[in-house]
């Protein structure tokens, strides 16, 4: 499968002239703390002095899951469809946070187990993966397609940033699926609550993923383990991932399971997290693991477990503050405000 190549990384001084330039605005040296972090990231993933975000995307990956018929989250499979009709009425949460931060929000239909909605984006593989308790979710075949789907979205955007959102009953337990085989953790520290199950619910769906590891241990290379465990909307949102880093996209990563996406895109193109801001540590239990293993700080902490790109959409206006911070804050020689050298 043709991976797009990454961008060269940015000239080693533009580093140092952003830093400076940060240093030296009206400010105690350093105090705008991880905002500047932030903006020399932006202005790194840019190559650009003045980082700035134009026609930002929110794309909801959606899809239904064959390991959802196995009871391991505490809502039904049809809640999928449903909510997607609910996003595209602007009920859902991300449609009221889109709406509000002004972002661009498209629902993209990876393969829900139901006829395709009006207004939906149609990158449907099937209605649903199998269920990978007894084998692969899909074919290596279908994983390209889905791949290729997402990368090939990214190209029909606007803009130069991606939000990503995911809808699909299940997918705390593909995205466990995924921590476990990228990290190698044990299965136990890569599986949670997702939609709010009981403890008598994380034993069963802590037996059944065991089942899954069980029947997919064939899977070794990055795209047999996407395809093994993976969902469609995961991996198309790796697809997406992969072609928006390329294109010098910003990535803003939401929660768990975009995380997945990240990091199975990571796997198939390292280099990708470069592009890529983490908007929050989702209430997931072990989405705090899996970004401490990925050596990624998110920005927020607010105990969100919802998905959807809610946590990125939340998080947008810290990316937008940052690229106006650097472009418009006076600096000590402009404003004539007295200062010394940072030593
Ligand atoms: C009404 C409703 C709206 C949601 N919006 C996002 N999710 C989130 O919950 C699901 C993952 O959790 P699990 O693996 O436990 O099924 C995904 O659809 C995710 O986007 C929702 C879940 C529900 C029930
Ligand atoms: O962090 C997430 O992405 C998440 C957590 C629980 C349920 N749905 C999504």
């Amino acid at each position: 499968m043709n991976l797009p190549q990454l961008p060269a990384l940015a000239e080693p001084g533009l580093a140092a002239r952003v830093q400076h330039a940060l240093d030296h605005k009206t400010k105690p040296l350093g105090a705008l703390g991880r905002i500047e972090a932030l903006a020399l990231q932006l202005a790194l993933i840019q190559g650009s002095e003045r980082p700035a975000l134009r026609q930002p995307q929110l794309v909801v990956y959606a899809a239904d899951h064959g390991l959802s018929r196995r009871g391991v989250s505490a809502y039904p499979r049809e809640v999928t469809p449903q909510m997607v009709v609910n996003m595209l009425a602007g009920g859902a949460a991300v449609s009221v946070l889109a709406r509000h931060q002004g972002l661009a929000l498209s629902i993209a239909d990876c393969g829900i187990d139901a006829p395709l909605a009006e207004g939906a984006v149609d990158l449907r593989i099937a209605a649903g993966t199998a269920d990978a308790s007894a084998g692969p979710a899909m074919s290596l075949a279908q994983a390209e397609r889905a791949l290729h789907n997402g990368m090939a979205l990214v190209e029909r955007l606007p803009g130069n940033a991606l939000l990503l959102g995911e809808m699909g009953i299940g997918n705390t337990s593909s995205a466990s699926l995924l921590m476990q085989r990228l990290t190698g953790l044990p299965l136990r520290d890569c599986v949670g609550r997702g939609t709010g199950l009981d403890d008598a619910g994380l034993a069963r769906k802590l037996a059944v993923l065991q089942e899954a590891l069980a029947a997919n241990t064939g899977a070794q290379m990055p795209q047999e383990i996407a395809a093994a465990l993976g969902g469609f909307e995961i991996v198309t949102m790796a697809g997406s991932v992969i072609a928006a880093a390329a294109q010098r996209r910003v990535v803003v990563v939401d929660g768990f399971i975009t995380t997945a996406a990240v990091a199975l895109a990571e796997a198939l193109r390292p280099g990708v997290l470069a592009a890529c801001v983490f908007a929050h540590r989702s209430a997931e239990g072990p989405h705090a693991a899996w970004l401490r293993q990925l050596a990624v700080r998110p920005l927020l902490d607010l105990d969100l477990r919802l998905g959807e790109g809610s946590g990125a959409a939340l998080a947008w206006p810290l990316l937008t503050a940052a690229c106006a911070l650097l472009a418009d804050m006076a600096s000590f020689e402009s404003a004539g405000v007295s200062h010394r050298d940072p030593p």
